[in-house]
């Protein structure tokens, strides 16, 4: 990476997202580069003096735990200016007041609505050729809103400025995958529907709702998670192998297993599964129903737990079951398991049948563990699995300062591109359109369980859920 000078806008800058996670992902990167000069500046509508924005900047890295010398680097450079992103008076004079001699980026860390705002705007005003837009999740509500934005910031910057940010393909788990799977022979030969018989991503969370009913439930987990985030992960783990790692071969290998991706037998309803939390306590917290939270609607029927299965129908893949599921207020299980099929034959003379063979990595911890048939521990010629694991580490690096890190390099290869931003919404749109119509019925979870008892007894082989054997496994 060359580019080490960067002016960072960040619109919304009062938020709960710059404080949470982007300013202390901007600290992590900071600390692991010296080399870096970024002057932050932070706009939102409230009125704040450069010192209370410094004090507030100062408080979130502690919070968060930074390390002190990052935190006075961030702080040091930054300065705040009181802005209504819809006005182009007020964009025009902010713009102007960035220009030095550095790029600027744009971080829109706004709700979606003014972020659309703000860019209709911008795209009455001339800007700098070199002006970078870095774009928070959720892209658009649909496919066709999400090419209707499109359209509109490709109407006054070229794709390369945009970074539509996904901080899920700045997770360790996720960029080690890429390593994984193409650097060695032990799985790339195995990597196919010939010896994988499903695969599941779960992203579990023990948080609940944390006062987001504002953004949350008019979204659900479903848009959430599973559109943007965890159809990234799957991607990655399952695209054809890049001949290179830059932002154009990694966009395409994304896009193009995305293109091949499918609801499972093309039913939105028999492969999309959703529920919500009733009252619980997790470690002691109290934690009331998703419906009595402050801020909900109980007519809306917002999801905090979802549930889709998918095919991708290629010659690689064609066949495999592959679930994405996420929820909140749940026990915390977040990995992505990979199944082996049994093995074609079993020397006459053992005792029983092999388990088939498990990869698992875990996300957040970083871990990766196979478990394996092998024999001996009952006797020679009896099976029994073994289970090898390893920790990963985590990166020093926080998910937001590896996206940061690439777009102040002005490298778009860990942003998502618009046109895989919109075949995302693609996969998904038929089984919003479902759950609208109400065709799948709204189940529930208590507060720190599994999920809803129906899908765990499916998943054990019992049944009464119609995805069966594709559910939550039972281990
Ligand atoms: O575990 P992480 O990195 O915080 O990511 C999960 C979060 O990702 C965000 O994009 C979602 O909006 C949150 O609802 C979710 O909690």
């Amino acid at each position: 990476m060359t580019t080490d000078k960067v002016t960072l806008a960040v619109l919304g800058a009062s938020g709960d997202l710059t404080s949470r996670l982007l300013l202390p992902g901007l600290a992590t990167l900071l600390a692991g580069r010296p080399d870096l000069d970024v002057h932050l500046v932070g706009a939102a509508t409230e009125t704040y003096t450069d010192e209370e924005w410094k004090t507030r900047v100062r408080e979130a890295l502690t919070t968060n735990a930074c390390p002190d010398h990052a935190r006075e680097r961030v702080v040091a450079g930054t300065r705040y200016t009181t802005l209504d992103v819809t006005s182009p008076e007020q964009m025009a004079t902010f713009l102007a007041s960035l220009s030095d001699d550095r790029p600027v980026v744009l971080y829109f860390a706004l709700p979606p609505a003014v972020t659309i705002a703000a860019c209709r705007v911008l795209a009455q005003l001339d800007l700098p050729d070199d002006l970078r837009l870095a774009l928070e999740k959720p892209f658009g509500e649909s496919e066709e809103s999400a090419r209707e934005f499109n359209r509109l910031l490709t109407s006054f910057v070229r794709e390369e400025q945009i970074f539509r940010v996904d901080h899920f393909l700045g997770r360790a788990t996720v960029l080690n995958i890429v390593g994984l799977r193409f650097g060695n022979r032990v799985l790339s030969r195995v990597w196919s529907s010939d010896d994988i018989e499903s695969i599941e991503i779960i992203y579990d969370e023990q948080i609940a709702l944390e006062d987001r009913a504002g953004y949350y439930d008019k979204a659900g987990a479903l848009r959430d998670m599973l559109q943007s985030h965890l159809l990234l992960v799957m991607a990655m783990l399952m695209m054809e192998a890049p001949s290179r790692v830059d932002a154009v071969e990694l966009r395409d290998l994304i896009g193009h297993l995305l293109r091949a991706t499918r609801l499972y037998g093309d039913d939105p309803v028999a492969s999309s599964h959703r529920a919500r939390y009733t009252a619980g306590d997790v470690d002691g917290r109290e934690i009331p129903s998703y419906v009595d939270e402050r801020g909900v609607d109980p007519a809306r029927c917002t999801e905090t737990l979802s549930e889709i299965t998918v095919e991708v129908a290629n010659a690689r893949w064609k066949g495999v079951p592959v679930t994405l599921r996420s929820g909140k207020a749940l026990g915390g299980r977040r990995e992505i398991v990979v199944r082996f099929r049994p093995v074609a034959h079993v020397p006459v003379g053992f005792v029983d049948d092999p388990a088939p063979d498990v990869l698992r990595f875990g996300m957040n911890p970083e871990t990766l563990s196979l478990r394996m048939a092998t024999s001996g521990a009952e006797g020679a010629f009896d099976f029994s699995t073994v289970d090898l694991q390893a920790e990963l580490g985590d990166s020093e690096m926080r998910p937001y300062g590896e996206i940061l890190s690439y777009i102040i390099a002005g490298d778009p290869l860990l942003s998502v591109r618009g046109d895989v931003a919109e075949e995302c919404w693609r996969i998904v749109d038929p089984v919003l359109a479902a759950w609208a119509a109400d065709e799948v019925p709204l189940e529930e979870y208590p507060v720190g369980s599994a999920g809803p008892e129906q899908w765990l007894r499916a998943a054990a082989g019992e049944d009464g859920h119609p995805g069966s054997r594709r559910g939550l496994p039972a281990e």
